[in-house]
């Protein structure tokens, strides 16, 4: 048996903008109404799969999803046919329109959780959507995130689809940006390590003071019960509050793990010792390589500016491990710095590839915002979908529909345009179609 981690990439969608809609997350807030290119942001987003395609990996594609979202337009009281909603709309609740058009699906380490059939009770691959109930923009992607997760992973002897837990901020889940497995086979049982940013029923403990905490304990509980997984594969840790108060508003700006690789931040977690040795304890007497990184070398400041942390590790198929990283982390001097001495430490880490998906960064994604990993093993890479999976083919088709459908610039003011809405849902009528989706859109059905 044979066994793989695929990366299933966002696709941009047509709607890609900069809206300013995340509290807590610097980069959305600092490029607020700036102008935005949907092509530009999808074919960096393409090109990255296709190298990652180019490297032996197994590379898959989600579809984006329906925006502007003329359903939740009409749930919250805006009438007549789809134009005058959306004028309506833009005109009587611009904040309210605009959250209605951001293309944040493409994040798709938000769209999930995933637990391998290696670590699941009944031997599935157990899929969770992510409810992001605390950005209203990003609340309205489970319902259609589910839809094509299931349109996707479709085979019910190999996969488990679960609702998304109860839309409360107690139960507030971001999907895998919180979540990292370390394991010594993609194969294997590993251990699964969910971070939360505060306790939804004890007050007392700490939280952060100046952002939000999106992920609750709570949250991680209930989509480990959902999965099946063992006491013994599961750690909880804590993110150091003040690190969200900093401008971390998910864990995978901060830490990122593959294999027996935890690459984390000196500041990341609120107990580290105890977190680390937890994870040593439950993973076995195998070897782990933690690498800290310490404020000394690269400052949480930079961090958060670079996404050194929201970097993809890969296992290629020669057995080494690669850094994708943004060009970002390239650009500045001590994180360039670190990454020069990193490949030289003696750890399963050896390689560093820079991406440029700015696109993306100015709205605070970096390169492993934009993929959900999936472990897989062949049998059940054979029950994927087929037509999601990368290559040569699906890479040309997919930017030719880019060239065709996408917007070269688009500003905060077009998104009233009655004809972007007519381009998006085109484009998407014929995406379904490439990726042989079937019908997955509100619009569609
Ligand atoms: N994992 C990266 C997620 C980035 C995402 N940004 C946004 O939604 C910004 C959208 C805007 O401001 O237009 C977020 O904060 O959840």
């Amino acid at each position: 048996m044979k066994q793989f981690e695929v990366n299933f990439d966002g696709l941009v969608g047509p709607t890609h903008n900069y809206a300013g809609l995340s509290f807590g997350n610097v980069a959305s807030l600092n490029n607020a109404k700036s102008t935005s290119s949907p092509k530009q942001a999808a074919k960096q987003g393409l090109l990255k799969m296709k190298a990652l395609a180019d490297m032996g990996m197994l590379q898959g594609v989600l579809a984006p999803q329906e925006r502007p979202d003329i359903l939740t337009l009409r749930r919250l009281g805006f009438t007549g046919t789809d134009g005058q909603v959306l004028e309506k709309a833009a005109k009587q609740a611009p904040a309210i329109f605009l959250a209605c058009c951001s293309a944040s699906s493409m994040w798709t380490a938000n769209a999930a959780t995933v637990s391998p059939s290696a670590d699941t009770a009944d031997g599935r691959v157990h899929f969770t959507p992510a409810n992001l109930t605390n950005k209203f923009h990003r609340s309205l992607e489970p319902e259609v995130t589910g839809n094509i997760l299931k349109a996707t992973f479709a085979d019910e002897r190999f996969f488990q689809h679960h609702a998304h837990l109860p839309d409360n901020e107690h139960f507030g889940d971001e999907g895998a940006a919180n979540h990292t497995r370390l394991c010594s086979d993609y194969g294997h049982a590993g251990v699964e390590i969910f971070v939360y940013g505060r306790y939804a029923f004890d007050s007392s403990k700490p939280a952060p003071t100046r952002f939000p905490a999106r992920q609750t304990l709570e949250a991680c509980q209930a989509v480990a019960r959902l999965h099946g997984l063992s006491d013994e594969g599961v750690v909880y840790v804590q993110q150091n509050p003040d690190v969200i108060d900093q401008g971390v508003f998910h864990n995978d700006v901060i830490a990122v793990g593959n294999r027996n690789v935890l690459f984390y931040h000196e500041q990341a977690f609120h107990n580290t010792q105890a977190a680390l040795a937890e994870i040593q304890q439950k993973y076995g007497d195998d070897k782990l390589h933690f690498i800290q990184v310490n404020t000394s070398d690269v400052s949480v400041e930079d961090a958060v500016k670079t996404y050194l942390f929201n970097t993809q590790i890969i296992s290629l198929p020669n057995g080494e491990m690669a850094i994708i990283a943004p060009t970002e982390c390239q650009e500045n001097p001590a994180v360039a710095r670190y990454l020069d001495k990193l490949v030289t430490l003696g750890t399963p880490i050896k390689q560093v590839h820079f991406f440029d998906v700015k696109q993306s960064m100015r709205n605070g994604g970096g390169p492993a915002c934009l993929r959900l990993r999936v472990a897989l093993t062949d049998k059940e890479v054979d029950a994927v979908n087929p037509n999601t999976l990368i290559n040569d083919g699906l890479f040309e088709r997919l930017n030719l529909w880019v060239d065709k459908h996408y917007r070269d610039v688009l500003s905060v003011d077009d998104l009233r345009d009655p004809q972007l809405l007519s381009e998006s849902r085109s484009a998407l009528d014929e995406l379904t179609q490439i990726l042989k989706l079937g019908s997955v859109y509100p619009f569609q059905r």
